[in-house]
């Protein structure tokens, strides 16, 4: 049923037609109006713009009704939507979109976009691929600026591969390049866009139609208009690649004279007349290896089955050895491990068919090849090789795709203790989530996701851009065919184009070889007609055809210019060229050169798409509350959380600290002290006692006994301080220890919501004492710090009494006034220095760690201990 409604404006003008197929899945639900969808797929972000148009993320619309586990993800698919306007009036291109899913349909390797299904309606056509995740191959080269050799020995053998298995299928490829080679989520290698694929037969393998990208082009489809060895130019194209791999830049691609490569024939005077050069950093094994294929001369190429002999590729040959039968008899029997069939998810999602016949014409669609979509998620394969990770899933389907990007922001694990405290974080939340998890009720439980697995989301997308896609879905039939009844284009029609554009060196001199030696001609930059596929004004995505190193700089234009060491390379490849032998230096051992784009669009990443709102999941964000203020609060209103460690030291330092607390508050909040630093009564009497009779035996005192009761004053009173201070401070340290129980693991990420955190505990310990417990303002005496002289004071009872009860008894002696203000004064001055030492300590024992790391130890080690 259609639906419209003003948001039919914003898609192509389409607004009021009742007839409209826009459809949206629920009208029940207000978010899912929200859905542009084609067929059983609600699309998303737009991945990629190519030569036919958008490639959107899609997603099947009937997920969420028919999902029954909490690890059951929607099957994420690229939706390459191509407009039947732009086709219909553009023979090559419909050439290009059949021959493509023709191809597609025939071909099952993990190392090859798998097809999924073909829609249409009368607006567009949708090839349903598989969703490479792991983005476009030239832009992770891009983020490394080279592979190191092992990550490039594995992918190479995933590309020889794959090409081994087209091949095998009687196919070329013919436009293998950077651009065309996406990635996985575990960063396997996905060869995709097969527009320019074709037949070849056995006895005449031989192809006449330039195609595919110059840079990657083999010389024999540029400079010759003889036919060609197709698989030997695939060949040639992935020695491009893994050389791009290693360099991290294009061979010859470094012409001073001609640095932008505008200048098509001076670019490919150049080409032909320089040697293949290898930066110092490509070991010789790997050299060999390129020397072997980029040679000019097809015929002396190195093979695909030589290559995968190669001393080079040896640790992924169990890999290599698969054969593409086998590859074939896993996809066969792939039924086994099939995961859950879309089939019960899509329900009664339109049919999807594809009509050679009704390429352009509306009325005729549905009597036409029918792409079926039975196509499987392909299994993992033998796993020989450990570099081949080509793994089946386990709780999440493969096609659920990760970015790299996010892989690499994934907390490395290392044997550091930090890493170590961190990762039983990670383990700790993951187990509650868990735990929570299997308390909720199952319709919960879907949705939910542990952490570490997270998906991208069913949520809709939160914002339809005025310039996306309107996508009309109408009931399409399923018909199943078995037969491959859509006919291969020949290459009649491109050949007779294809004889002019060849490209004529104007170099004749420059040639080794005659076979190639053409003469100069009027129109040699007509090859650029060739390579429309490039350089066409009507392909919007610029391609990053040139890594000149030496024009590397941070601009986003120039950073798809990967190298950064060619200055050395420069100097030094004048002396390696020497040594080349004559097929190196062969002027065909060299690709043409295509200017480089002025600017790379990057396609919408998935962090743009549709987010999954992973319900329940646990957030390890950073904490809103701070280690340090957490423990700074609990020491200062609970005594010192580190209570395990029970020794004097320990005690002495933490009574400093608790000391300090206090003084680092005004003198006013003395008033706050709790009860806890009250002495018992005894111990005063006792005190009094002493200091009495000290002092009456000391009679009327002279100096010397008044220095003795001022020494014993000042010995007491640090004593009792001490005593009592640790007093205290036991007491306080059993009372933390309940405290501390609540000081949950889990309790660092959950402050802003959960009421019983930490927070309530303190907060409650910030509350000033009730008034009955606060001391009366007239015992106290308050210490001014600047001046020393005693005015209030923030000393335990003990001490004052006790030194109290010594001056008055000295102060009896009307004799000795200034006696007894000294005696004050260094009463005075001891408390000070004791204070000030004991705020010292404190500032350098509370927060002696300021990492996140450091401090998540800490944590653990303080937990370890109490337990
Ligand atoms: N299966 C896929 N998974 C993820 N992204 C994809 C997929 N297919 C295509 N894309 C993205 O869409 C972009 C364009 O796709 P594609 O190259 O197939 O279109 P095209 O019309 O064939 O373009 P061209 O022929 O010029 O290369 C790609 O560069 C890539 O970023």
């Amino acid at each position: 049923m259609s639906y419209t409604n003003k948001r039919h404006t914003y898609y192509e003008g389409i607004t009021s037609d009742p007839s409209s197929t826009f459809q949206y899945t629920q009208r029940t639900d207000e978010q899912r109006r929200k859905h542009v969808t084609f067929g059983p797929y609600i699309l998303g972000s737009t991945l990629g713009e190519g030569e036919f148009g958008k490639v959107k993320l899609g997603w099947p619309k009937n997920f969420s009704n028919n999902s029954t586990s909490a690890f059951d993800f929607p099957k994420q698919v690229a939706v390459k939507l191509i407009k039947r306007d732009t086709i219909s009036n553009d023979y090559k291109k419909e050439v290009k979109i059949y021959r493509e899913i023709n191809a597609l349909k025939n071909l099952s390797h993990p190392n090859i976009v798998k097809l999924e299904e073909v829609l249409q309606n009368s607006r567009y056509i949708g090839i349903v691929l598989e969703y490479a995740c792991g983005g476009e191959f030239y832009k992770y080269i891009q983020k490394k600026r080279r592979l190191k050799e092992p990550n490039a020995c594995r992918l190479f053998s995933q590309l020889i591969s794959g090409v081994h298995y087209i091949h095998s299928k009687g196919l070329v490829h013919r436009d293998l390049k950077l651009e065309n080679l996406l990635l996985d989520k575990n960063e396997n290698l996905v060869i995709t866009d097969f527009g320019f694929v074709n037949e070849f037969c056995s006895r005449n393998e031989l192809m006449k139609t330039s195609c595919g990208s110059p840079c990657y082009a083999a010389p024999e489809l540029v400079v010759s208009t003889k036919p060609y060895e197709a698989r030997k130019a695939d060949i040639w194209s992935c020695g491009v690649i893994l050389y791009a791999m290693l360099a991290g830049y294009l061979p010859w691609d470094d012409d001073p004279k001609n640095p932008e490569g505008s200048d098509i024939g001076r670019l490919y005077n150049y080409i032909c007349s320089t040697p293949l050069k290898f930066p110092d950093y490509i070991l010789p094994i790997p050299r060999d290896l390129l020397r072997r294929i980029l040679v000019s001369d097809p015929k002396r190429r190195i093979n695909l089955k030589q290559i995968e002999k190669h001393g080079w590729l040896k640790s992924h040959s169990s890999f290599l050895s698969i054969t593409p039968d086998e590859w074939d008899k896993l996809h066969n029997t792939h039924s086994v491990f099939r995961l859950e069939k879309p089939k019960a998810r899509y329900g009664s999602r339109p049919q999807s068919s594809c009509s050679t016949s009704s390429m352009g014409s509306r009325s005729d669609k549905r009597d036409s090849l029918i792409i079926d979509s039975t196509l499987l998620t392909f299994p993992a394969p033998p796993q020989e090789s450990q570099n081949h990770i080509i793994t089946r899933p386990t709780s999440i389907p493969s096609d659920q795709r990760i970015s790299p990007i996010r892989r690499s922001n994934r907390h490395n694990r290392s044997n550091s203790a930090a890493s170590i405290a961190l990762q039983a974080v990670v383990n700790a939340d993951r187990e509650y989530v868990l735990s929570h998890e299997q308390s909720l009720p199952s319709a919960q439980k879907t949705r939910q996701l542990t952490v570490g697995n997270i998906s991208p989301s069913l949520s809709p997308p939160s914002v339809v851009n005025s310039g996306d896609v309107m996508v009309e879905s109408t009931q399409l039939k399923r018909n199943t065919t078995s037969g491959n009844n859509v006919t291969l284009y020949l290459e009649k029609e491109l050949l007779g184009t294809a004889q002019t554009n060849k490209v004529h060196l104007n170099n004749a001199n420059s040639s080794q070889n005659d076979q190639y030696n053409k003469p100069k001609t009027q129109n040699s930059l007509k090859y650029t007609k060739n390579f429309d596929r490039t350089s066409s004004s009507s392909h919007t995505k610029p391609r990053p055809t040139s890594y000149h190193p030496g024009s590397y700089t941070k601009t986003s234009y120039n950073s798809n210019r990967l190298s950064i060491e060619e200055a050395s390379d420069k100097t030094k490849s004048t002396a390696s060229s020497q040594t080349l032998n004559q097929r190196e230096t062969s002027p065909f051992d060299s690709a043409p050169y295509l200017a480089p784009d002025t600017c790379i669009t990057s396609c919408s990443s998935i962090e743009s798409s549709p987010k999954l709102i992973t319900n329940g999941s646990f957030s390890l964000a950073k904490p809103s509350v701070d280690l340090q203020i957490v423990s700074g609060d609990l020491i200062k209103y609970k005594g010192d959380a580190e209570g395990a460690t029970r020794t004097y030291d320990e005690k002495r330092r933490k009574s400093l600290r608790y000391s300090g607390i206090f003084n680092d508050i005004s003198c006013d909040t003395v008033t706050e002290e709790s009860d806890d630093l009250k002495v018992p009564e005894s111990a005063v009497a006792q005190a009094q006692e002493q200091e009495t009779l000290d002092t009456t035996k000391a009679g009327n005192a002279n100096q010397d006994a008044l220095i003795s009761v001022k020494t014993q004053v000042n010995l007491s009173l640090e004593r009792s301080l001490n005593d009592q201070v640790n007093i205290n401070l036991e007491r306080s340290l059993n009372e933390t220890e309940s405290v501390k129980k609540r000081f949950s693991f889990f309790s660092l990420y959950s402050y802003n919501t959960s009421k019983s955190s930490l927070y309530s505990s303190i907060d409650s310990k910030r509350k000033p004492s009730p008034p009955s417990q606060r001391r009366p303002k007239k015992d106290d005496t308050h210490i001014n710090p600047r001046t020393s002289s005693t005015t209030t004071s923030n000393v335990p009872t003990s001490h004052k009494l006790k030194s109290d009860q010594s001056l008055q008894t000295i102060a009896q002696d009307e004799r000795i006034p200034e006696l007894k203000k000294a005696v004050r004064t260094e009463r005075a001055s001891i408390m000070v220095s004791e204070v000030r030492k004991a705020n010292t300590d404190n500032k350098e024992n509370q927060y002696p760690e300021q990492s996140t790391a450091k401090r998540v130890l800490g944590f653990f080690k303080r937990r370890s201990m109490r337990v």
